[in-house]
């Protein structure tokens, strides 16, 4: 559970991911894919921060730049009080057992060639100097930690499905007693049947070892589960954040809107009417995002002032964060009144 007395156990400012474009002989840099674009958030510690947002909006570079498997482009990570982003290979190296990954799909993260006990093992070898007997015993604590039974150790991942080849990457990743750890779509690759065991180990675990998340999912109704606040991403950039509930029941970002319109309701009441809002056009490319709100061209809201002045993430309610002029029309008066009547009314419609 989320504890807001204490300072967050990540905090990441103005970070931005982007990925050079070369084209032509010489290779000239022509662009850039902007994937993550200026973003601010805080995790508190024992918090399960969730990430949702459609294919290609970023989730997955956020994860990776914040444990610095990518080189961020510009901004802060601290990360238990160390900025992540600006320290050196040696000190990032003594870092590393702090924060940690589980990846997608266990298949492709799993050494084919290495025993269970080495995979789970190797992290062991390169940061905590135990005697073989010692690393054993500690091999067979995560074994028992997440479910697999001591008598596989000697054997290669493929002898296992694919939830208990997700237990070894869970193992692996909590080898070194990290504080913070991103899930990267640890589910996705799971049957149906496995999905909800595995989530269960990680809320389990969270429980036991005090663990942080950030937990990144296309599937909406898992993250409703697990998540305290969630995160909403569109093109590269966060267009809302809020507690869990508070978003579910009533999203304030019309992207978040849409998004959770396809999220079927538990309560068959509240079910029968449910009304999915479809977005028209295609996601634009984040080499060249609108001017403005990102949002500007699909958005179903949209006003003069969304394609001119881009919109901060502010407070809206307490604990909610978004990004949007219908929320904020102070923006607007920034932009010389433009669309500032249709902000005002809509806020009042929405009783901000
Ligand atoms: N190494 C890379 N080089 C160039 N572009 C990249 C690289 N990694 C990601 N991108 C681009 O950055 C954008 C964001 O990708 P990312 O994988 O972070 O999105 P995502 O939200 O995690 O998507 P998905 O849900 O499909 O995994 C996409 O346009 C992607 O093509």
């Amino acid at each position: 559970m989320r504890d807001t007395t204490t300072r967050p156990l990540v905090e990441v400012r103005n970070l931005k991911m982007y990925f050079p474009i070369h084209s032509g002989l010489m290779r000239k840099h022509t662009g850039d894919v902007k994937a993550v674009d200026d973003i601010s958030f805080d995790i508190y510690e024992g918090e399960t921060l969730g990430l949702v947002g459609e294919s290609g909006c970023g989730k997955s570079t956020v994860g990776r730049a914040l444990l610095r498997l990518y080189e961020p482009t510009a901004g802060q990570i601290t990360i238990a009080g160390d900025d992540v982003a600006s320290l050196s290979p040696e000190a990032l190296r003594r870092k590393r057992p702090t924060m940690q990954m589980v990846f997608q799909d266990p298949q492709a993260s799993l050494n084919p060639r290495m025993t269970v006990a080495d995979i789970i093992g190797e992290p062991l070898d390169e940061h905590s100097g135990l005697s073989s007997a010692d690393k054993l015993a500690r091999i067979y604590e995560l074994m028992d930690a997440v479910g697999l039974n001591r008598a596989f150790a000697n054997r290669y991942p493929h002898a296992f499905s694919g939830g208990q080849r997700q237990r070894i990457g869970i193992a692996r990743a909590l080898a070194l007693n990290p504080k913070f750890i991103v899930c990267d779509e640890p589910i996705a690759a799971l049957d149906v049947s496995i999905q909800a065991q595995v989530v269960n180990l990680l809320e389990d675990l969270q429980d036991r070892l005090g663990l942080t998340y950030l937990f990144i999912s296309h599937d909406l109704s898992m993250v409703r589960h697990i998540a305290d606040r969630v995160a909403v991403m569109y093109l590269g950039q966060i267009a809302e954040i809020s507690p869990v509930d508070a978003l579910y029941a009533r999203p304030l970002h019309p992207y978040a809107e849409a998004l959770l319109s396809a999220v079927p309701e538990p309560d068959p009441s509240r079910e029968g009417a449910r009304q999915r809002i479809i977005l028209k056009g295609d996601v634009p490319s984040p080499a060249n995002p609108p001017k403005g709100c990102n949002f500007c061209t699909r958005c179903p809201k949209v006003m003069p002032v969304c394609r001119e002045v881009e919109p901060r993430l502010q407070e809206a309610a307490p604990d909610r964060l978004v990004a949007c002029h219908l929320i904020h029309p102070i923006d607007a008066a920034r932009a010389g009144q433009t669309g500032q009547a249709g902000a005002q009314e809509h806020s009042q419609q929405q009783g901000v």
